[in-house]
């Protein structure tokens, strides 16, 4: 099939890479000219792994191709796919100007049927909102799709090629056969496509991600209480996740939740709800337990020096907002920096992928390490906000002989507690 993406980020890339691999024509738009040209030479501007790979495989093979001109994309799809950018508006609502835009300029081009399929995470009721934005300008026949995206970045690849479910919103036959058979490939192992109304599709994305966001902040709180009453948290989650009612994922405490979605798809829903006079009291919890989480770490360290953080040298090994990718979006790494910064910290960071992001955002307010063991060099106290697996077994006689200070927080409970206590250091984790 001839497929047009718009918009080339996180998810219309590896979306339009994966649907190259299956044998489509894939052309991405995307306004960022910059990016456009790194692609069109064959580079991929996001670090999201194994995507180079089938990258490199479909441009060659002539599948793949870009432009910044949304007049080549309707010229070329039959199928438009939405992966626009739906960031939080001041009032907590997502921001529908991309999406809106984009549909007006569709309403302006069309001039034969396609299939506009919203992938991008929006609100109830959005989907009509881009009809009615392209019908204002032409009686050409179209639909319009909702088919939210589950992937995670960092698994982003094997997500797409391996959907646990796909869900499509819509109530045209003609729409969801075609996007149907086009997603046919994915599913072979059986796994569902799930048809259902586009307002109920839309709300499931929210619902997924807020009740994700929900399960991850409850844990928070409970290693919260474990510090109080003296248990352990990793204890307690195996203990609960054993119950194939709770589930072993998504269980695991820490500095919270970060990213370009959970935080603002948790507000955008909660917005929802106070449009409709409903109010969501659950993510207002959410909300404000995961923004004191992200902080949870600063006390600890003020405690441990006494409240006297003045010139202290802090080393960070991670700042992305997880492991396994270069985004740095509302990681929780950049409020402790900057929380840090305020009491005139002196910070040496290490990530593996994120530190040009974090460049950009920070300049020389911090400086950047080549490796993990340069960042600890004469540091006081290392903090972890990033579980990257090269952090998970480090050497710690090299740790120790570099630091000046033999002291760990670990705002992912990496290591043993009793390894810690054998190997001298004071290490401070969260919830045990
Ligand atoms: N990042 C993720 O893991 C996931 C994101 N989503 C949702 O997917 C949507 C896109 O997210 P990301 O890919 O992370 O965003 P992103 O910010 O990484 O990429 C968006 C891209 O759209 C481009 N763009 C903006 N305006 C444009 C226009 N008028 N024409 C063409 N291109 C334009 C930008 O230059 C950028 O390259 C959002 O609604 C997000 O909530 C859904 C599932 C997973
Ligand atoms: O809509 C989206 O953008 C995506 O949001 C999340 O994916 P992502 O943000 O890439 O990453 P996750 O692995 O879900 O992690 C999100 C945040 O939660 C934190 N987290 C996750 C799991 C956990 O047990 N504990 C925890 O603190 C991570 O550190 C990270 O900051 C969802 O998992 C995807 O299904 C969804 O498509």
């Amino acid at each position: 099939m001839n497929i047009t993406v718009v918009g080339t980020g996180y998810v219309g890339l590896v979306t339009g890479t994966c649907l190259a691999e299956t044998g489509n024509n894939v052309l991405c738009i995307d306004i960022d000219e910059n990016k456009i040209e790194l692609m069109k030479k064959g580079q991929v501007p996001i670090y999201e792994p194994h995507l180079d790979v089938i990258f490199e495989r479909n441009i060659k093979a002539d599948r793949l191709k870009f432009s910044t001109k949304l007049q080549d994309g309707l010229n070329h799809g039959d199928i438009i796919f939405l992966a626009l950018p739906t960031p939080e508006d001041e009032d907590g609502s997502a921001d529908l100007k991309y999406i809106l835009g984009v549909a007006d300029e569709i309403g302006k081009r069309i001039t034969n049927y396609k299939i506009i399929i919203d992938k991008s995470t929006v609100p109830v009721g959005t989907s009509e909102k881009v009809a009615k934005a392209i019908a204002k300008h032409t009686d050409v026949d179209f639909d319009v799709v909702s088919n939210p995206e589950f992937l995670r970045e960092g698994f982003a690849v094997d997500d797409f090629l391996k959907p646990e479910r796909i869900v499509i919103g819509s109530d045209s036959e003609r729409a969801i056969e075609q996007i149907k058979k086009l997603y046919k490939p994915y599913v072979r192992s059986g796994n569902p496509i799930i048809v259902m109304d586009k307002k109920s599709a839309e709300l499931t994305k929210y619902a997924a991600n807020a009740f994700l966001a929900t399960k991850i902040t409850f844990m928070n709180e409970i290693a919260n209480f474990c510090e109080l009453v003296g248990a352990d948290v990793d204890k307690v989650r195996i203990g609960m996740g054993t119950d194939s009612r709770i589930g072993k994922r998504f269980l695991f405490p820490g500095i919270g939740y970060g990213g370009s979605c959970f935080p603002k798809d948790v507000k955008a829903l909660h917005k929802s709800g106070r449009d409709s006079n409903y109010d969501f009291k659950i993510l207002d919890a959410v909300i404000e337990v995961n923004q004191k989480q992200k902080l949870s770490l600063i006390p600890k360290v003020e405690a441990h020096f006494d409240n006297k953080l003045e010139n202290k040298n802090i080393a960070i090994w991670g700042l992305a907002f997880k492991p396994e990718t270069d985004d740095i979006r509302e990681a929780p790494s950049l409020e402790i920096i900057n929380a840090l910064l305020k009491q005139n910290c002196l910070i040496s960071a290490f990530d593996p992928e994120a530190m040009p992001n974090v460049k950009r955002k920070l300049g020389d307010k911090i400086s950047f390490a080549n490796s993990m063991y340069e960042a600890v060099k004469d540091a006081d106290a290392l903090i972890i906000c990033t579980e990257w697996s090269i952090f998970r077994n480090p050497d710690f006689k090299k740790l120790k002989s570099l630091m000046s200070s033999s002291v760990i927080f670990d705002g992912r409970n990496l290591y043993d507690i009793a390894e810690m206590e054998k190997e001298n250091f004071k290490y401070i984790s969260v919830g045990r």
